[in-house]
């Protein structure tokens, strides 16, 4: 808990914050990465941490509401209207879903704020009519043309101190905002550790100063993810003790160079497997800090995939997770994986997660749970399913519903054993690509297939932690939850994964990533069967050629080589003549 008021904890946190920004710039005036800084530097960042809380208590907070409403019973959708909602994230995978489903099934909602940035040339404005053109919104757009009045982006860049939010946009959202939902985060498995700790963890504690300021704000849900603990098997509904104390990091992080923080990186993150899931964590803690102040609920998705069923099935638009996966293999240019048949593929779609979501906004607000709930938001206790039979239904769409201009057939698998993936990646990764790039060149274009495997090899490394392992996540606040909604509700706001037909799931799943990523049309299906028509006869062709060459080579020049070929021929002979011959006897 801090000890400070609020403008003091916001003056600090924009101290850091600032450091922060100008650490990049600063590396020639730190201490240089000799082994003593970086053991002095562990030393000062490794700290005992504390128990973990588990108190589903419920209690009054005075003073945080001005219109509370106490009917558990009532609606989700009742609850959100009249409400002003508070966004981070809203352009992000999530975000977006998340913006729709309050538009849909919220009518009555009044403002969704959304905290935006500037990005890639694009103004703040520019990016949210782009977002309202998506897809995703046409069944919003066919209930209300009219509604994007209803969204009002607000400019900040969660990397700055204050957050960026001007004087005039932090006064309209102390005064008005009812319910934040905080999915802004940096999803990178490769992010250096001082940016995701910037993004994940001192954004978080900004915006939890800004919400105590807020004057009439009756929940703040905070999205983290299942794997924030994947240091551990079993995973209770739990903030469990962090690995390090946040402020001692981010203080210790802060007079080190880039270099240096790189270095101790592995040591810091332990037996976690990338930054993201150690910043994730760190995060949690920091939210729960303020859980004393404010009505908080912390939402753990699994592996978030393609929408169930909202607002249709298959919508997914990046190439996060298993997407990228699924294109990759179904383009035929991934061909193996390392991967656990045998484990629990944790996949969840997004649509349940936002339901989820957006019921824990309404019960929070309703409930105000004394200290913050935890909802482990997974499939893989409730309705498993396996690596394996992904890797099935996978190739099995791809194969009926081809992607245009693939490298190869789609034929991929996965293995757990390292060997024998390694020969997979030799034969079947690096050998094509050598051919193919030698082809390139000779045609007088630039070699790119090798450095597409290199890209891909990498982003395969930083998955495999995931594919080859399974956890165990509790999830009794999701059941207690649904226990909570009304039966309309409950249809409404689905997310009740025992109803997910998993088969149709990863073959909706397989096809929204041909539309909705890939921008392919169903109607060019049957060209691209063609294309796979002429994939395969070139393969035909290269095998006579390659049997043909060896033959020459091997057989023509060595009298040995004849005679065991000669010995295989005829020994085949024998075999077929013995089946013909006893085939026609019973006959
Ligand atoms: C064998 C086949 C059968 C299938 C069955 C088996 C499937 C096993 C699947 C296992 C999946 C396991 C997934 C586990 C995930 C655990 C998640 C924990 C949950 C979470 O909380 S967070 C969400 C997960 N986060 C991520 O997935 C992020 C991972 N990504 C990264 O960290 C980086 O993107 C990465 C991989 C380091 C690459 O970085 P970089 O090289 O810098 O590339 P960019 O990201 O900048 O992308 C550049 C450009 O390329 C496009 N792109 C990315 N990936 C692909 C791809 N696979 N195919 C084609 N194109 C790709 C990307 O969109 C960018 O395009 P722009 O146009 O935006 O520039
Ligand atoms: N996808 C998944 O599989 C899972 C995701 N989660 C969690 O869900 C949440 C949402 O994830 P997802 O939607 O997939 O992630 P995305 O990467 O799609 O979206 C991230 C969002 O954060 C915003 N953001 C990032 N950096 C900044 C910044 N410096 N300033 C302002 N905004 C910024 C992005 O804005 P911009 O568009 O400007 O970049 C974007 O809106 C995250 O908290 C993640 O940890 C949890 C489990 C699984």
């Amino acid at each position: 808990m801090f000890a400070f008021t609020h403008k003091q904890a916001d003056a600090s946190l924009c101290r850091y914050a600032a450091r922060f920004s100008a650490f990049g710039r600063s590396s020639g005036k730190t201490l240089a990465g000799s082994d003593s800084v970086r053991r002095i530097a562990l030393r000062s960042v490794c700290i005992g941490s504390q128990d973990p809380t588990h108190d589903h208590g419920f209690s009054e907070r005075p003073g945080r509401q001005s219109d509370r409403q106490t009917d558990g019973m009532a609606s989700i959708a009742d609850f959100y209207a009249g409400k002003n909602v508070l966004i981070t994230g809203a352009t992000g995978f999530m975000g977006k879903v998340l913006v729709e489903k309050l538009l849909r099934s919220c009518p009555g909602v009044n403002t969704l704020y959304i905290l935006v940035r500037p990005k890639a040339g694009q103004s703040m404005q520019e990016r949210v009519k782009d977002m309202m053109k998506c897809k995703l919104f046409d069944r919003v757009r066919e209930d209300d043309p009219d509604f994007h009045r209803k969204i009002v982006p607000i400019s900040s860049e969660l990397m700055q101190p204050g957050l960026a939010i001007s004087p005039e946009d932090v006064e309209r959202l102390t005064a008005c905002i009812n319910v934040v939902f905080h999915c802004a985060a940096t999803i990178r498995f490769d992010e250096p550790l001082k940016h995701a700790l910037q993004l994940n963890v001192i954004a978080t504690q900004q915006l939890l100063s800004l919400a105590q300021r807020m004057e009439k704000l009756e929940a703040f849900i905070h999205v983290s993810t299942a794997y924030a603990n994947c240091n551990r098997r079993h995973i209770d509904e739990v903030i469990y003790p962090p690995p390090v104390e946040p402020k001692k990091l981010i203080d210790s992080l802060e007079w080190m160079d880039d270099s240096i923080v790189r270095d101790i990186t592995p040591r810091l993150i332990g037996d976690r497997p990338n930054t993201y899931t150690y910043t994730k964590a760190l995060a949690e803690f920091v939210v729960q800090q303020e859980s004393s102040k404010l009505n908080i609920g912390i939402i753990r998705p699994s592996i978030v995939g393609a929408s169930w069923q909202e607002p249709f099935p298959g919508w997914i638009d990046n190439f996060n997770g298993p997407s990228g996966v699924f294109i990759a293999a179904g383009k035929g240019i991934l061909r193996t994986m390392r991967a656990n048949n045998d484990a629990v593929a944790d996949l969840i779609p997004v649509d349940v997660v936002i339901n989820l979501t957006l019921a824990v906004g309404w019960y929070t607000a309703v409930h105000r749970p004394k200290s913050a709930l935890v909802y482990n938001c997974t499939t893989g206790g409730i309705n498993p399913f396996h690596w394996g039979e992904i890797e099935h239904h996978v190739m099995s769409t791809f194969k009926r519903n081809p992607l245009e201009q693939a490298f190869r057939r789609p034929n991929a698998n996965i293995t757990s054993n390292y060997l024998i993936n390694q020969y997979w990646i030799l034969v079947s990764h690096k050998f094509p690509a050598l051919i193919y790039d030698l082809f390139l060149r000779l045609s007088g274009q630039k070699p790119q297939m090798m450095r597409i495997f290199n890209r891909l090899h990498k982003a395969i490394g930083l998955l495999e932690y995931f594919s080859s392992q399974d956890w165990e996540w509790n999830s009794e606040n999701m059941n207690m939850l649904m226990g909570q909604l009304s039966p309309e509700d409950r249809k409404t706001f689905n997310f009740d994964v025992r109803q997910l037909n998993w088969p149709e799931y990863i073959e909706n799943y397989c096809i929204g990533t041909k539309k909705y990523v890939l921008n392919e049309d169903m109607s060019d299906i049957p060209a691209a069967r063609q294309h796979l028509k002429k994939l395969r006869n070139i393969r035909y062709t290269f095998n006579t050629v390659l049997l043909v060459f060896i033959w020459r080579v091997f057989i023509a020049r060595s009298q040995m080589a004849r005679n065991i070929w000669y010995f295989v021929v005829s020994l085949c002979f024998k075999f077929l003549s013995y089946f013909r011959a006893s085939s026609t006897l019973t006959a």
